[in-house]
């Protein structure tokens, strides 16, 4: 069984003070930091490049960033995030014209490789990728946004994804992004996921370390 891993997406951060930001999570007891790129064509809003990964960098941050591509068309930017320092990054298969070569790209540059499957993305996009994966990404709501409503539909994908990695025998992690708050979480980890993105449930409170405690206690009572 994979570690728990809590990744807040600092799309609901500060950006005026976004490195004391991610400081103050790390410190909090955040795992990773969760890095959503979104390039207004892709999906329906606007937010960072790879000049604000190497900025964290520079700024201290050692932990792992996980880089989440919505953007389309993919593979330019690959290296570009991990010139930056990305350590994980993930993509939409659909936005690539030819995804497992995408999903080699990553690798090659030194990353780890995941895909993500939005809410209405079938299992099945996963049928000759997931043996070449590090990690899957389920949006629980549609990409572009944070502080949207959890879809419960992503249960059942869940169970059906971690069915496929437990059949395959890989060390894949799965990771859940979108709604995801200390009172949902449990059922989510109970599910099959070992991953969480937070965005709001996190950056929405004043007490980074308190709800991610109470988010790690909610999972470690399932797993
Ligand atoms: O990828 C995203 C949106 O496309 C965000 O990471 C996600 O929505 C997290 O925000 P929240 O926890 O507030 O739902």
């Amino acid at each position: 069984m994979q570690s728990t891993v809590i990744a807040p997406s600092i799309l609901s951060a500060d950006f005026a003070r976004l490195g004391e930001e991610v400081d103050n999570v790390l410190a909090a007891g955040a795992d990773w930091v969760h890095f959503d790129v979104m390039d207004n064509h892709y999906v329906p809003n606007l937010t960072i490049g790879p000049m604000v990964c190497e900025a964290l960098r520079k700024h201290g941050v050692t932990a792992p960033i996980d880089v989440h591509l919505m953007v389309e068309p993919v593979d330019a930017l690959v290296p570009m995030f991990a010139q930056a320092g990305a350590t994980h990054i993930s993509f939409h298969p659909e936005a690539s014209l030819h995804p497992h070569r995408t999903v080699q790209l990553i690798r090659a540059s030194g990353c780890r490789p995941g895909v993500v499957l939005n809410p209405g993305t079938p299992v099945d996009v996963l049928d000759y990728l997931l043996e070449d994966l590090e990690y899957v990404l389920l949006m629980s709501v549609n990409p572009g946004f944070g502080g949207q409503a959890f879809i419960p539909s992503t249960l059942r994908k869940t169970r059906e994804v971690r069915a496929r990695i437990d059949a395959l025998g890989k060390p894949i992690r799965l990771e859940i992004d979108g709604g995801v708050k200390p009172d949902n979480i449990g059922e989510i980890a109970a599910a099959g996921a070992d991953t969480f993105v937070a965005g709001s449930a996190i950056f929405g409170q004043s007490d980074y370390r308190d709800v991610i405690a109470r988010m790690k206690a909610a999972v470690a009572a399932v797993r």
